[in-house]
């Protein structure tokens, strides 16, 4: 491989590393993961136990500000060999006897609760945790890190959730219960018996990008090559994830040489004045404001940058204005009007004849006999739909129900209150009109009787 794609494939594999598997790297909320960060500490070193709720909209950084407070904390002595970690999540932890049984294999102690036969989950519990205690002098501290916290309160009875801070609030043994949730209103999803029970701590999180000026500061930072010390450093934030048995996520560290990047300096240079020059110009500041304009998160930067980084190929090995504006275009993109787009002929009739109903009846719902008469009025004086058989037009129209254009009332088939027809089956048109217009104007070779009649609706 010549020199210089050998460069670019080190530095695209960089730099897509650093946007995916960088956990622990947070910015900002200083305030509250030093409140996060001295909670572990005391649970640890003081073995007191407590309980907080980590609120906040989806990828405004929960997870990573818990990753990078444990990243900080476990290489200190006091605090790793006090310590256990157990990672709960509410997607696969789906009842609390899953959740029982992850949280034995991930405190070791599948041996030791094998065979014993427990009257309740209480006990069961009160088992595992005086198993650590039985190990030495001090228990060990337990800090148990619910993802998706909401997902719990659906749990019969809230059992795993109620012996858990009835735990940590009898000071039985030293735990933390840590909940990550992105509903704002999750205590109220809590029973009267939990709720009494949880200490009413919480931290909200709010993206904190709001200035367009820091969201291309970040942008120029996530897309630059660090240099010496730094290298090293952004190396070593990269990491390997793991699924172990129990269903539970762990990162490991990803032991390479940062020299294996090889990127050389003067390379490196050239880059990084390149993207200072690609980001001062008027054409890529539009993208960017595009961008934030639409969602100020750093998830979602992290997401174009990383499509933007994966486009790079020797033949065009720099970051351009005009790639970010082609991305950029592809984020705005509606993904609903590229499935219209998609659509046989017939399809996109049964879409027109929707609308003409939902415009004259106010959005009323509708069922596959309503529009077959309404398109049947069309078919009969059009050259191109005479000769469509009516089980055609009903295979189309249910191919309109699985692309989710158009929803059944009723939940699916079969799942209203007794079984309907599938004819007679009533639906929701799930688009706008504005999409459907804007599907019109792009669809490729629409014949031109289709195209008017989706003007007027007087057939
Ligand atoms: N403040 C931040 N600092 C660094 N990275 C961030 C920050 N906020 C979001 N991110 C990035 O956004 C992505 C999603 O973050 P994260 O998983 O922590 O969000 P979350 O709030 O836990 O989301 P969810 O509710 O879906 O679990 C990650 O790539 C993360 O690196």
């Amino acid at each position: 491989m010549p020199e210089a794609d050998r460069e670019l494939v080190s530095i695209r594999r960089f730099l897509k590393e650093r946007l995916q598997r960088d956990y622990t790297t947070l910015r900002g909320y200083a305030k509250e993961r030093s409140n996060v960060r001295l909670l572990l500490q005391r649970t640890a070193e003081m073995g007191e136990s407590n309980s907080l709720l980590l609120l906040g909209p989806r990828g405004s950084g929960k997870t990573t500000l818990i990753n990078s407070v444990l990243a900080d904390l476990l290489p200190n002595k006091s605090f790793g060999e006090n310590t256990l970690i157990v990672h709960l999540d509410g997607n696969l932890h789906t009842d609390d006897r899953v959740a029982l049984k992850s949280i034995t294999v991930q405190m070791q102690l599948e041996n030791a609760a094998d065979g014993k036969v427990f009257g309740s989950f209480a006990e069961n519990l009160a088992f595992l945790l005086q198993c650590l205690k039985a190990g030495g002098k001090h228990s060990k501290s337990v800090i148990f890190i619910l993802e998706e916290f909401d997902l719990f309160c659906a749990h019969h009875n809230q059992t795993l959730l109620y012996n858990l801070f009835d735990v940590s609030q009898s000071a039985q043994a030293p735990i933390c219960v840590l909940g990550v949730t992105c509903r704002l209103d999750v205590i109220e999803l809590l029973e009267k018996r939990v709720k009494s029970r949880f200490s009413h701590r919480q931290v909200f999180l709010f993206p904190s990008l709001r200035r367009f000026e820091d969201y291309v500061d970040l942008c120029r930072d996530l897309l630059s090559l660090p240099t010496g010390n730094s290298l090293l450093l952004a190396a070593e934030k990269i990491y390997n994830l793991q699924n172990i048995q129990s269903g539970a996520l762990y990162f490991s560290r990803n032991h390479f040489d940062p020299g294996e990047y090889g990127f050389s300096p003067r390379l490196r240079d050239a880059w990084n004045k390149q993207i200072c020059k690609v980001l001062a110009t008027q054409q890529a500041r539009s993208t960017l404001q595009a961008l934030h304009d639409f969602d100020i998160s750093e998830a979602y930067l992290k997401n174009f940058l990383f499509r933007l980084v994966a486009h790079l190929r020797p033949q065009s090995p720099h970051i351009t204005a005009e790639k970010m504006a082609a991305v950029g275009s592809q984020f705005e993109g509606d993904d609903k009007i590229e499935l219209l787009c998609g659509l046989s002929v017939l399809e996109l009739c049964l879409i027109i004849a929707i609308k003409h109903h939902s415009q004259i009846y106010d959005r009323d719902s509708f069922n596959f006999e309503i529009i077959y008469a309404r398109f049947s009025k069309f078919a009969k004086v059009s050259t191109t739909m005479q000769a469509v058989e009516r089980s055609i037009v009903l295979k189309a129209f249910e191919h309109l129900r699985i692309a989710e254009l158009i929803m059944p009332l009723t939940g699916g088939a079969g799942g209203g209150v007794g079984k309907v027809q599938k004819e007679f089956e009533m639906h929701k048109l799930a688009l706008t009109y504005s999409q459907i217009h804007h599907c019109m104007q792009r669809y490729q070779a629409l014949p031109t009787e289709v195209a008017q009649w989706a003007q007027s609706s007087l057939i």
